[in-house]
Parts: structure tokens; C-alpha cells; sequence
């Protein structure tokens, strides 16, 4: 195999369908006619070969209508001759075939795979195969295939057949029926591959990552199927990991006191939420920031009994000048929030927008002025929209956000000049100017209440410490979900994860991330 494609600069970078074909065809440009189809084929019975190992089973074989069947084609002539057993269902008219494909197809052919038709497919009702390898549809997918449709039908009936025999379905670059670049099935009655695996050819690809398209696809592989680097465009987008983060926030100094580490402010916590904006605070505390305040609506405690380090205010008492404003949690909308809301976006150097202040941005054309006013004095903002906020952020419907994500998070970004964190499976962080993030930690576990609290607190904590917007929301993105995916791991399982067992963990995942980057100790511990 080619490993991920094609240096380790771009190992973790993502590109759009459009950005595919221009490499595509630059790369073909170059090679012999069928080389990059070739390539695929070859990557795919390696990997099967290496990871999947059928020998006590058939290997069922599903070749379209396009280059994704070609590749399918390649990969079953390639595995007959290894001596797999392979069964071919070709859905195709073979007239239609590129060129490549056709070859692939007559070897194939003369291989000793055994070409079966769709209806020996639909009848089976309990096969003996070992693994399905989906060459459908790939990028070339158009329109939606429909739950009635002959495909449609053949996808529904594999799905059903691999859950309930638990046989592996290793999808060609993209699962069937997904959009390589949105995430989502086509059309509102598609149907799509549920691959345990997808191996995509010669980059990845957003719609693998995001939405819908992390359930479909399963475990991402990339081969570049050998095409040269000078062939690749600085990519539109990137997968977070953890090497992106090292040195991002230096290490402590030993001449250094809570004022070197920023100050917070969280703003909210009306009657009856106040638990948000304590849950943000705690985060944010958790997270390095020096000194905590909570700003309260309605009525401030006289302090947090779990948390006593945290200063409980009234939000009117507060000055934001020095500090990283965290506005939106449990906040809830009036005349005070939004007079609140216009002084932090004035006067805080740094502010993370969440909840309810993104609501009010939403409503109110002269808070979005404030709001752009902060780029133009460098002041930092991020902005942290779930769906529906987002949705009214930009004036669309929350299934139109999510219909794209990836664009939807690119407007943000343009019409607030912020920061923007995408929530969802497979958040985006979207800064002007810069390439698009795709974060690749957390689970399901992370749905539920509060945890989009604590994540705004992450993100104040890592602002006030002097991390630049768009690093400090890519981290804490990818802070929160290593701590769900820890907790997962070694914790509570994936169901019942709560916003406030979620704070140690990431403090937990935080040191482990300095740790591994800091400069080794000044003294090191005599030995007795
Ligand atoms: N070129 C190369 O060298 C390389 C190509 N590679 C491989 O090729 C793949 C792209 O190939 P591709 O462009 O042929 O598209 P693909 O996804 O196979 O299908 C298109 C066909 O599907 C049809 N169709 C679409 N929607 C439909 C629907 N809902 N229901 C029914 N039919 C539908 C569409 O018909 P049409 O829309 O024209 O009517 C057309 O016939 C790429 O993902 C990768 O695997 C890589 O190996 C690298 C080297
Ligand atoms: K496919």
C-alpha cells in the first residue's frame, strides 16, 4: 500500500470531491492509461489480504457503474488469483465502462472469480461470505439512491445481511450512497453502505468525517495509489491529532504566579442554570486558567461549595477588560443579557460565545456589529454553534446546516470574522484564512447536558492562557473528546457520561498532552 497520501505533511489533510478530480487528473496526466485504477485494486487485496485474511470464506464482490466498480473489478480479478474465493455481482452495463474499468473487467472475467447476478444476491438469506468489498458508487455518486431503487435495495440487503451475520463490509473510497463531501446520505430517502472499513484512494475526504459519514465509513485507511506530491494543493482542510498540538501551550515557568495564567470571567447562570455556568467555570479552572470568576444574572451564591476557588459576582459587577469573557451558558435572553453580551464583545480582549449569547447575536443586527468590530482590533472570538445555532445564526434551517457542515462552518467563519467550533459528530473549527479542522476524538457518550458548557470553559481557560483563537478551539475540541473517549475507554462505558465527571479528564488528558511535550525536568530525584 501507499500510505497516507503522500507526505506526512499531508497525512492528516482533507480534501473536497472537486480538489480529488483537478489531482486526479493532474496524476493521470502523468501514468500509464488504467495505472491509478491498477493502483487501487492493488491497495485493497493487499489490505485485505493483510487485515481481513477470508480464507475460510467467500469474499462477495459489488461492482457499479463507474471507476468505484473498476477499482471493485481490479480487487476481485486481483484476489481470484491469490486464491480467494470470489464472487463478482456486476451492477453495471459493461458498455458504459471506461476504459480501465473494462480491463479490469475482462481480466476479471478471466479470472477465477465467479460472476453472480443480483437476484442470486437478493435471495441469499444467510451466505457464507467472509467479507463484502462495496464498489458501488464513489465520488462519481450524483443523486440519491433510493430505499426502492435495484440498488437500493442491494444496499439495504447487504447492511441487513452483514449486522446479522457480523460479516465486514470494506467500502472502495467512499461508502455507496454517502456524499464524499457533506457526510450525509444523499437525498431524504437514500440509502448508503454501513462499512466497517473504507479504504479511500489518493486523499481523504471530508465527508468521512463528519456528520453521518464517520457511522458509514468505520475505520478510515488512505492510499495515494503512488500519485506525487507536486500533484496535491495545499489541502482545504485537516484532521486534528495530537502532534498538532505540542508546545501550544508552553510550560510553566517556575517564576510564575496565577496572573501568568489569564483570567476568566463566565457570564451566565441565570435562575435555574446556574449549573451551566459553573460547569464552565470548573473547566475553565481545570484547565490551567489563574484566576475563575462566575458572573451570575439573577443572584450570585455566596460561592460553589464544590468548587470554592471559583469567585461567584454578580455579572454587572464584573469588568471584562483584562480578562477572556465566557458569554452563554445558562444565560438566558433579556434586556441584561443583552447589555452584557454588547460590554464583553467591546471590552474583553478574548470571548468565547456560546448558547444563549449566540442566540442573541442571531436576533440582533447591532451586537453582530460589535461583534465584527472585534477583528478589525485583533480581538480574539470564538464562537460555539451546535446545529440549530448555527442554523440561526446564518438564517437557514438547521437540516440545511447539516446538510454541509463543512460550508456551513466556512460562512460562519466569514459573516462573524470569528472562530467558529461546529458541534456535531466530527466538529469543524473554521477560522478565515486557514484551513478548515475536523476533529477526530470523542464519542456518543458526549451527548448530554452541560458538556457544551464545559467545552466553552476549555475554550476560555486555553484563550486566557494566550493561545491563539483558532489553536485554542481546535485543542479544546480535541481535549473534550479525548477525555469522553478516556472515560469511555476506562471509566463508565458509552452510555451515562456526565458534563462534570468530563472536567478531571480532560485536566488528566491535558497534563498527558504537556508531558509528553515538555523539556525534561531541571532535577531530577536522587536515588536512595
Ligand atoms: N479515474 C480514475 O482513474 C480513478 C478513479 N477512481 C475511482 O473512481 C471513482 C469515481 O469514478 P466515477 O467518476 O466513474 O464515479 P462512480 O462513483 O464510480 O460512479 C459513477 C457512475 O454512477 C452513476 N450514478 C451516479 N449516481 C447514481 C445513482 N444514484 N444511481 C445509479 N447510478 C448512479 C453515474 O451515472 P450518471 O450519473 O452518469 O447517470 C456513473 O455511471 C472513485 O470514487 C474511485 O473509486 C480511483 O480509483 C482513482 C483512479
Ligand atoms: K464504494
Amino acid at each position: 500500500m501507499n500510505p497516507a497520501a503522500p507526505s506526512n505533511s499531508f497525512t492528516h489533510a482533507l480534501y473536497r470531491k472537486a480538489e480529488i478530480r483537478a489531482i486526479e487528473a493532474a496524476a493521470i496526466a502523468d501514468l500509464p492509461a488504467g495505472e491509478l485504477m491498477r493502483a487501487a485494486g492493488k491497495a485493497a487485496s493487499e489490505l485485505v489480504q493483510t487485515k481481513f485474511t477470508p480464507r475460510d470464506g467467500a469474499i462477495l464482490i459489488l461492482a457499479g457503474p463507474g471507476d468505484n466498480g473498476g477499482d471493485a473489478l481490479e480487487t476481485g480479478q486481483l484476489l481470484a488469483a491469490r486464491g480467494y474465493t470470489v464472487d463478482i455481482a456486476l451492477c453495471a452495463d459493461s458498455l458504459l465502462y471506461s476504459a480501465a474499468a473494462n480491463l479490469s473487467l475482462q481480466q476479471a472475467r478471466a479470472s477465477r472469480a465467479t460472476f453472480i447476478s443480483l437476484e442470486q444476491i437478493l435471495e441469499n438469506q444467510a451466505p457464507a461470505y467472509a467479507l463484502v468489498i462495496d464498489g458501488l458508487f464513489g465520488i462519481g455518486l450524483s443523486r440519491a439512491i433510493t430505499a426502492d431503487s435495484v440498488f437500493g435495495q442491494l444496499i439495504q440487503h447487504i447492511n441487513q445481511l452483514a449486522e446479522k451475520f457480523a460479516i465486514p463490509i470494506l467500502a472502495l473510497d467512499v461508502p455507496s450512497g454517502l456524499d464524499a463531501d457533506t457526510g450525509q446520505v444523499i437525498g431524504p430517502q437514500g440509502v448508503a453502505i454501513e462499512a466497517n472499513t473504507t479504504l479511500s484512494f489518493i486523499a481523504d475526504k471530508v465527508g468521512l468525517h463528519t456528520a453521518a459519514g464517520r457511522d458509514y465509513a468505520g475505520r478510515v485507511l488512505i492510499d495515494s495509489l503512488g500519485v506525487a506530491d507536486n500533484h496535491f494543493p495545499p489541502p482545504s482542510g485537516i484532521l486534528s491529532h495530537a502532534a498538532m498540538f505540542a508546545g501550544l501551550l508552553p510550560a510553566r515557568r517556575l517564576d510564575s504566579h496565577k496572573g501568568s495564567y489569564g483570567e476568566v470571567m463566565v457570564i451566565g447562570g441565570a435562575h435555574g442554570m446556574m449549573g451551566a455556568a459553573i460547569l464552565a467555570a470548573s473547566a475553565a479552572l481545570y484547565c490551567g486558567a489563574g484566576r475563575v470568576y462566575v458572573g451570575f444574572i439573577d443572584a450570585a451564591p455566596a460561592y460553589d461549595a464544590q468548587h470554592p476557588e471559583l469567585m461567584c459576582r454578580m455579572a454587572a459587577e464584573l469588568d471584562f477588560s483584562k480578562a477572556c469573557v465566557v458569554i452563554g451558558p445558562g444565560l438566558g435572553n433579556s434586556e441584561l443579557t443583552a447589555s452584557l453580551l454588547a460590554r464583553a464583545l467591546q471590552q474583553a480582549p478574548y470571548v468565547v460565545i456560546d448558547a444563549d449569547a449566540l442566540n442573541l447575536i442571531a436576533s440582533s443586527a447591532p451586537l453582530r456589529a460589535l461583534l465584527l468590530a472585534r477583528s478589525q482590533s485583533l480581538k480574539s472570538s470564538i464562537m460555539t454553534p451546535h446545529p440549530l445555532e448555527a442554523a440561526r445564526l446564518l438564517g437557514i434551517s438547521t437540516a440545511q446546516v447539516q446538510a454541509d457542515r463543512w460550508q456551513a462552518a466556512l460562512d460562519l467563519a466569514s459573516q462573524f470574522q470569528a472562530t467558529i467550533i461546529l458541534k456535531g459528530a466530527g466538529s469543524i473549527i473554521a477560522t478565515s484564512q486557514q484551513p478548515l479542522c475536523i476533529n477526530t476524538s470523542g464519542n456518543p457518550a458526549l451527548a448530554s447536558g452541560g458538556t457544551g458548557d464545559v467545552l466553552a470553559g476549555v475554550c476560555g481557560a486555553l484563550l486566557a492562557q494566550q493561545m491563539a483563537a483558532n489553536d485554542a478551539a481546535r485543542m479544546a475540541v480535541w481535549l473534550h473528546g479525548c477525555a469522553a473517549d478516556q472515560l469511555v475507554e476506562h471509566a463508565c462505558d458509552a452510555i451515562g457520561l456526565t458534563a462534570s465527571e468530563l472536567i478531571p479528564a480532560i485536566r488528566n488528558c491535558l497534563n498527558q498532552q504537556q508531558k509528553k511535550h515538555s523539556k525534561p525536568q531541571r532535577f531530577q530525584p536522587l536515588s536512595k
